[in-house]
């Protein structure tokens, strides 16, 4: 049996505002999107992921996830939702909001097995407050016994929501799938919401999903290390930023050594190996390259795994040049690079005494230590 999911994210945001409608801008440092879109298509009983997008969206869908399947929505929910359910050849079908960044395979898990015995299927949540009719002044409480928060993704046998859709007015709306199939007169289970699944509405909603998201998260740190050559007629590279000196360091790239020590650092956070593993020294496309895309991508892997970096702390050896009257210079850059506020980076720097090979003036090292938090499964 095929099961697709359709994200809709064609909404425009407006009771968030922001310069990018609010599934493309960043929460828990990646495109909101972006989490539920892995969420989904690393569950192994989904074949099809379908995100439904705005018009013009395009460069925000692939700035976000890359390549993905994807089709045009409408002016409504319900309109973007008709779109993508045209687009899917699946026996059954979850439709989730992009405005629901953190949904777990658990949840996923709890749709598909009641949709073996129901036509469809959605997370919800008990209410806690009291509910009453409001205006400039309260109105009448409204019973809350039995009345619980719908969430998404809901989840439904593709004919039925298919139907659900064709059989709705076209001059009225529905906030959702699930009240559509509803009064088609087909049963909808109710499986256990989750709190980390709340939709991101108003400005608000962003800091507090931040705030749930990270307490999930479990801290992990690691040290990257590098050494690099002097070399005289080289331009000299630390942190991203050229130094005025003498010489420069020899490497395949620009051979930036503190750049390296932090993106085998961020590497080993994730047990992703080390920075030769990933750009090979015999690799002829990363001769003189710019050693800020090696950092760059060791962020993104660490991203794609759902973590977020705390903070960088880098530690240049060398006897000269010095470092501290460019020390700003390089926090700032490192920060720009992966993101991050300038005070989550530290740049320290020390001479060995003129002991070894740094203090001979044949080399510079770096090392660097990453903290960083990554969700539980793969902490
Ligand atoms: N024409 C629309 C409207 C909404 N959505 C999607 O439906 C989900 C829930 O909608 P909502 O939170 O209301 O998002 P927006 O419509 O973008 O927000 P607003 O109402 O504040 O403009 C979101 O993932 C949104 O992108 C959609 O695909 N097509
Ligand atoms: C589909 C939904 O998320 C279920 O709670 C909700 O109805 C969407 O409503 P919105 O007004 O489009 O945000």
């Amino acid at each position: 049996m095929k099961i697709a999911a359709l994200i809709v994210a064609a909404g425009q945001g407006t009771r968030i505002g922001g310069t990018v409608p609010k599934q493309f801008a960043t929460v828990a440092g990646r495109p909101m999107l972006a989490h539920s879109y892995t969420a989904l298509s690393s569950h192994p009983a989904i074949d099809d992921v379908v995100v439904v997008i705005g018009e013009g969206q395009e460069p925000a869908l692939t700035a976000a996830i890359g390549t993905a399947r994807h089709v045009l929505g409408g002016a409504t929910r319900r309109e973007s939702v008709a779109n993508g359910l045209a687009a899917i050849d699946a026996e059954r079908v979850l439709i989730h909001d992009a405005a629901r960044p953190f949904l777990s395979h658990a949840v996923i898990d709890a749709l598909l097995a009641a949709l073996e015995t129901h036509e469809g299927a959605l997370p919800a949540l008990p209410v806690a407050d009291t509910l009453a009719r409001g205006g400039e002044v309260l109105g009448e409480t409204v019973p809350r016994d039995g009345v619980v928060r719908v969430q998404t993704p809901q989840a439904f046998r593709t004919a039925t929501v298919r139907a659900a859709h064709a059989a709705w007015p076209a001059d009225r709306e529905a906030t959702d799938d699930a009240q559509m199939v509803r009064a088609l007169g087909r049963q909808v289970a109710l499986v256990p919401g989750d709190i980390a699944l709340e939709k991101i509405t108003h400005p608000a909603d962003f800091a507090a999903a931040e705030a749930r998201h990270a307490a999930t998260l479990r801290v992990r740190t690691a040290q990257g290390f590098d050494v690099h050559r002097f070399a005289t007629g080289k331009e000299l590279w630390l942190g991203g930023i050229r130094i005025p000196h003498d010489k420069g360091l020899s490497g395949h790239s620009d051979a930036d050594v503190a750049l390296h020590a932090i993106t085998d650092a961020l590497l080993g956070t994730i047990g992703a190996g080390d920075i030769g593993m990933h750009f090979p020294p015999s690799d002829p496309q990363w001769r003189g390259a710019a050693s800020a895309r090696f950092l760059e991508h060791a962020a993104t892997l660490l991203a794609t795994e759902g973590g977020i970096i705390d903070f960088i702390d880098v530690t240049i050896l060398c006897e000269a040049p010095k470092i501290g009257p460019h020390r700003d210079s390089i926090r700032g850059s490192i920060a720009a690079i992966l993101g991050l506020a300038v005070g989550q980076v530290s740049v320290k720097a020390t001479t060995t005494e003129r002991l070894g090979f740094t203090g001979r003036g044949e080399g510079m090292a770096a090392q660097a230590i990453a903290t960083v938090r990554l969700p539980a499964a793969t902490a």
